[in-house]
């Protein structure tokens, strides 16, 4: 489904972060991450077969669920990203290139920063959501409150090193949406395809307060 970033944040407390090796993971994987209430899917652009795990989740996956790209680098990342069809796009910082690209384009990108003057950067670029990123390395959640001082026009979704134990605190914060991470789709479960452990971890996960 297409949503611009704004509605797209607020569809679910999380969004997974998916890191797919084998493509035979891709739909059961996703399909589980929705099961539990995560409608907001984010496949990361790590892996050789992220692009076709994105076509092969769009294609099953019912029509209400929100399939997107993670790790757009490059502009280039972008364009086969949207061919694959994602219906949004997240980059771990920002380029000049990427804005450029991201303003060319109709799907919405959800851009990454790490200190106010990027953030600075994106919203004289008309950017009001951001990835913040790597959230626990980069102050956490005092940092996010700190930049909420004097940009507080500017949501969140913090990113990177956060798990169930942690996200409440930044869910608690106003200038947070969202948060996103791997730790409901983990490597060790995905390999041993262990679906409904990993469906009881996202509803853990889609039933946080905001
Ligand atoms: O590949 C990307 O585009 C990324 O930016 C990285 C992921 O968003 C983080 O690595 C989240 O991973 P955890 O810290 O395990 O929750």
């Amino acid at each position: 489904m297409a949503l611009s970033i704004d509605k797209i944040v607020q569809v679910a407390p999380v969004i997974p972060v998916m890191v797919v090796e084998r493509l035979e993971d891709a739909v059961p994987l996703a399909q589980a991450l929705y099961n539990g209430g995560l409608k907001v899917l984010e496949i990361t652009l790590r892996t050789p077969v992220a692009l076709d795990a994105i076509r092969a989740m769009v294609d099953a996956l019912p029509e209400d669920a929100v399939i997107g790209a993670g790790t757009i680098v490059t502009p280039d990342d972008l364009k086969k990203a949207v061919e694959a069809g994602s219906t949004f796009l997240v980059s771990p910082g920002t380029t000049a290139e990427l804005i450029e690209a991201a303003k060319a384009s109709d799907v919405p990108l959800l851009p990454g920063i790490a200190t106010p003057s990027e953030a600075m950067n994106l919203l004289a670029h008309g950017f009001t959501h951001m990835k913040f990123f790597p959230a626990e390395s980069a102050g956490g959640v005092s940092m996010v409150k700190s930049i909420g001082g004097p940009l507080p026009q500017i949501t969140f979704c913090p990113t990177g090193g956060i798990n169930l134990a942690k996200a409440p605190e930044y869910l608690s914060l106003p200038n947070v949406a969202c948060v996103g991470g791997t730790w409901m789709a983990p490597k060790e479960l995905i390999a041993e395809k262990r679906w409904d452990e990993i469906e009881k971890l996202a509803r853990e996960a889609a039933q946080l307060a905001r």
